[in-house]
């Protein structure tokens, strides 16, 4: 059955429904029941109070009629007019009454003056009955039982005078009152004062006379519906519909005793025992007997049949709601246990999928801790290399705030996770915004694309200023929306502060910090630029450092910086910060001055910085005295091109310079022709040695004693096809300075070497040829070699060698020249020193120096008799080479009075042009050949000697 049903309900929902069912069932009959008492509770009330009114109204008749009763009771005679007063109140406050009636006893015989009385109050008025309905006057009898009095007239007329006697109610009821001696109530009898009767009844009470006779009674004619409506409106009980009732003026519920009924038809319709059954409330029926004086009433109250529900609201609705309640349950139930069906259909689905998962999960289990540990090994390795790597790795949310930075980035960043974690790159480095690439960077990010190798300022947490490097790539998720980047970052703080240096140090010389050429030519333009937006000139001053080279040959390089950083410190303090001061090259430095404002730019500048390197210099423990040449072009001016500014000061110094040093010169065009001479013989000096265009010229060297030439300087010319004979003076230094000078001056020695040797070969006297040295040549690695080599090649002896050096040669780290000389010592050469005296003043390294010969300089020569200094400084030289047994020769003896000085002071030889000056070969093979010398007068050699000792005691 509950197969074809479109839902199975399980059992449990089933018992529930059939629990919950009979609870409310149950509990429907037992209110029902609860229901029912109350309901005859009720209408027992009700019935009481119904019989309790009706019971009261006619204790209200019964007492009335006694209280009229005891009118006459008294024996005095009561008149009409007493009568009518007494009963008219009585009769206002009880409508039921008919009317009030005195009953006199008349015998027969007194029947003519009793209705002589009766036709005074009424004319025409006899002792009458009622026959057949019609009023007839009373057939003679022994007594008559007349109404006698009668209250009121109005409506009653017809009972007035009529004989009641003839009426059998009220004999019973009058004989009954006799007998019981109280008030006694007629059945219900028609009146004759009614054309319809109504049911009426009378009380009556005898009177009797003084001696206790029967006279007559006193009776209240009662209307009974009216008394019965009357008693229960009284009560506000008509008009409830909830009760019937009827009332019969008699112990039975006969119709003709119905005195009142709110049932229709007259009567209280009779029990159905069958609607009694179902509904026992209708079978509820009150039936109480009255006692109206002396006889019984019926009273009937039956309760009106009412719908079921009317009356079991609460009882019904328990029921319907239990019902509701149950079928709810049951659904739940029904719900709940198709629920549990379906999750244990499902669970028993599922178990059977685990099982099958399980084995699959088994499977995979092998392979995921495989997967896992290769994973664990991959993560290790990651974070290994990470570790290891000076990178660190990054993420970002939606909102670019990093979420993540891992990789020792407190360490190798110095900044707290922490302190950036929640932020995003900009929130952390604000100038970020501020700066373009910054703002760039932002863009690219807030636009989701990747960004490589993006450099950024971080200050760290100790305040220090770091640069970072980061690489991102945005990520999206499967539906390609943005969440987030994730990218590597590193320090590159070395690396920038590395740049920063190359940077500066590709702008600025290392050694001064000054800005260098190349940072000097930046400058130079926005100088040039600021002069013609101002039309202020710019001065250019090109400084250079007289006699630096000396110092840094003699003093060594550590001087010779020490003394370049002085100069450079007190160009910078001499000038405003606003100038310009670079080092070009070795000892040149240039200064750019522009003119700001009022501040006019004068040579007083030029003398101030000239003052300033003027100041002496502690070297080591010795103090220094530093003077400089410049040359200052001006822009701008008539000759003068912003980009040969610097040209025209090199230009100006150089001829400073030429001017005799420690001054300044502003560029003129003339100065242009000098420098380009200059540049003129740079560029021929180069193809000089190829196309044979040296030659060298010798000059002799005398003993000053005998007079004789004992010797020779080789001294080189350039002859140039155009520019003639050019003397060493206008090129040696340009050889020097473009490094020509030393296949030049090989040349010169192996020449001069071959020269000396020919003359040997000749059959002249053995001489020794002097041949100078310069420093790049004294520098040169393959000296000693080379002249092994020509020594071999051209076959001259070596002691017929002189090699003529300068102080300042060995001057400086003096222990690989002391090592060097000694190799060429070895050689067999000897060795001079040229210029002495005008260099380094310590003669201390003499001693250690396997020196042969000091040359005193033409300087000192040119005035030995007129100025006292050079006087002296020369014969100090002598008597110093002599102690230190070397031999002193004069250069640039030009006059006999300077021989004679020297002579005098003890000199061994002498060069100049007071005898020779330097001549071709030719000519000097001719004075040779002629076998020309000096001519010596004879000076004591012990005078000599003791002169020379006073002069240098004397200095
Ligand atoms: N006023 C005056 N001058 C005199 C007198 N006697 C000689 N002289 C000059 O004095 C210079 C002597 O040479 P130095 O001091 O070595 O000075 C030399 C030397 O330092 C350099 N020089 C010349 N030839 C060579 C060379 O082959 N190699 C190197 N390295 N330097 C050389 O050039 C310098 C100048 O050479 P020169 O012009 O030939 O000038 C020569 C010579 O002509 C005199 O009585 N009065």
């Amino acid at each position: 059955m509950l197969r074809h049903l479109p839902f199975s309900p399980t059992r449990a929902a089933v018992l529930t429904f059939g629990a919950g069912l009979g609870a409310s069932v149950a509990l429907f009959l037992g209110v029902s029941h609860l229901e029912y008492d109350n309901l005859a509770l009720s209408f027992a009330q009700r019935a009481d109070q119904r019989v309790a009114s009706v019971r009261q109204g006619l204790h209200d008749a019964v007492e009335v009629i006694t209280v009229t009763n005891r009118l006459f009771a008294l024996g005095t005679p009561v008149t009409r007019a007493q009568f009518h007063d007494f009963t008219a109140p009585l009769m206002q406050r009880h409508p039921f009454i008919k009317a009030f009636n005195v009953h006199r006893l008349v015998a027969d015989s007194d029947r003519a003056a009793f209705e002589a009385e009766l036709a005074a109050v009424v004319p025409g008025t006899v002792i009458h009955e009622q026959r057949d309905g019609v009023q007839v006057p009373a057939e003679r009898r022994p007594t008559y039982n007349v109404v006698h009095y009668l209250e009121p007239m109005a409506g009653n007329e017809a009972a007035f005078g009529f004989d009641s006697a003839t009426r059998v109610p009220i004999n019973a009821a009058l004989a009954q009152a006799q007998a019981e001696d109280r008030a006694a109530a007629t059945p219900l009898f028609p009146l004759v004062q009614d054309a319809h009767p109504q049911p009426s009844f009378q009380i009556l009470l005898p009177v009797h006379d003084r001696d206790g006779r029967l006279v007559g009674d006193t009776a209240v004619v009662v209307r009974a519906r009216e008394l019965v409506q009357k008693a229960l409106a009284g009560a506000g009980l008509l008009g409830d519909e909830r009760v019937m009732m009827s009332v019969y003026a008699g112990a039975r519920a006969l119709p003709a005793d119905l005195v009142f009924t709110t049932g229709e038809g007259g009567a209280l319709p009779p029990l159905d025992p069958i609607a009694s059954w179902i509904a026992p409330e209708h079978a509820n029926r009150a039936i109480r007997t009255l006692d109206v004086a002396g006889r019984p009433w019926l009273v009937e109250v039956a309760a009106t049949p009412r719908p079921f529900a009317a009356d079991h609201l609460a009882s019904l609705a328990i029921l319907a709601g239990g019902i509701l309640v149950s079928l709810l349950t049951a659904a739940w139930v029904q719900t709940s246990g198709e629920r549990t069906r379906r999750v244990q259909q499902l669970v028993r689905t599922r178990t059977a999928d685990l099982k099958r998962t399980n084995r699959r999960l088994v499977d995979d289990m092998v392979a995921r801790e495989r997967t896992e540990k290769a994973l664990q090994q991959s993560e290790q390795r990651f974070r290994q290399l990470v570790s290891m790597s000076s990178d660190w790795y990054w993420e970002q949310d939606a909102q670019l705030r990093f979420t993540m930075v891992t990789g020792g980035f407190s360490e190798k960043a110095g900044v707290l996770v922490e302190h950036l974690l929640g932020k995003t790159r900009w929130e952390y480095v604000p100038a970020l915004a501020a700066s373009e690439a910054g703002r760039e960077h932002i863009a690219r990010v807030t636009g989701y694309l990747p960004f490589n190798e993006f450099e950024y300022q971080v200050l760290d947490d100790q305040g220090q200023t770091r640069w970072f490097c980061v690489n991102g790539q945005p990520v999206f998720d499967r539906n390609g929306a943005f969440t987030g980047y994730r990218g590597t970052g590193r320090d590159i703080t070395e690396r920038k502060l590395t740049e920063q240096r190359v940077h500066h140090v590709a702008q600025h010389d290392v050694l001064t910090g000054l800005p260098n050429r190349s940072l000097l030519q930046d400058r130079l333009g926005q100088a040039v630029a600021y002069a013609n937006r101002s039309g202020n000139p710019v001065w250019v001053m090109l400084i250079d450092l007289d006699r630096f080279k000396f110092v840094n040959d003699s003093m060594g390089h550590k001087a010779g910086d020490v003394l370049l950083m002085t100069v450079a410190a007190r160009l910078r303090s001499a000038l405003r910060d606003l100038d310009t001061v670079a080092r070009l090259s070795g000892d040149e430095f240039v200064v750019i001055v522009s003119e700001h404002g009022e501040q006019k730019l004068t040579p007083e500048i030029v003398e101030r910085v000239m003052a300033a390197v003027a100041q002496p210099v502690m070297l080591g423990t010795k103090e220094f005295f530093v003077t400089c040449s410049i040359g200052v072009a001006v822009y701008p001016s008539e000759a003068t091109e912003a980009d040969v500014l610097i040209e025209h000061a090199d230009i100006a110094m150089y001829r400073a310079k030429k001017l005799g040093r420690n001054n300044f010169q502003f560029y003129t065009p003339a100065m242009n022709e000098e420098s380009l001479e200059r540049v003129r013989i740079e560029g021929a000096l180069r193809n000089a040695l190829e196309r044979d265009e040296f030659v060298l010229y010798y000059q002799p060297q005398l003993d000053i004693k005998t007079g004789k030439v004992v010797g020779m300087e080789a001294l080189l010319r350039w002859q140039h096809p155009e520019l003639g004979m050019v003397p060493p003076g206008r090129f040696i230094s340009i050889a020097e300075e473009t490094g020509l000078i030393v296949p030049i001056g090989a040349w010169v020695m192996r020449t001069a070497c071959a020269q000396n040797k020919a003359w040997q070969d000749a059959g002249f006297d053995k001489l020794r040829v002097a041949v100078n040295l310069s420093a790049r040549q004294f520098g040169a690695p393959d000296l000693i070699e080379g002249l092994e080599a020509v020594l071999k090649d051209t076959g001259m002896e070596p002691k017929y060698l002189e090699i003529e050096l300068t102080e300042s040669l060995f001057m400086s780290d003096i222990t690989p020249a002391v090592d060097l000389l000694h190799r060429m010592k070895a050689l067999g050469v000897s060795l001079s020193i040229d210029d002495f005296g005008t260099g380094y003043s310590s003669l201390s390294y003499l001693s250690r120096f396997p020196i042969d010969v000091l040359k005193i300089d033409r300087s000192f020569v040119a005035d030995i008799t007129r100025d006292a200094n050079d006087e002296a400084i020369v014969t100090s030289i002598i008597a110093l080479a002599h102690n230190l047994k070397l031999a002193v020769i004069a250069e640039g003896v030009e006059t006999a009075e300077q021989l004679d000085y020297l002579r005098r002071h003890g000199c061994d030889e002498m060069q100049g042009y007071y005898f020779s000056r330097p001549l071709a070969n030719a000519q000097f093979e001719q004075l040779l050949r002629e076998g020309r010398g000096l001519t010596v007068e004879a000076i004591p050699e012990q005078v000599v000697e003791a002169q020379a000792q006073a002069e240098v005691a004397d200095a």
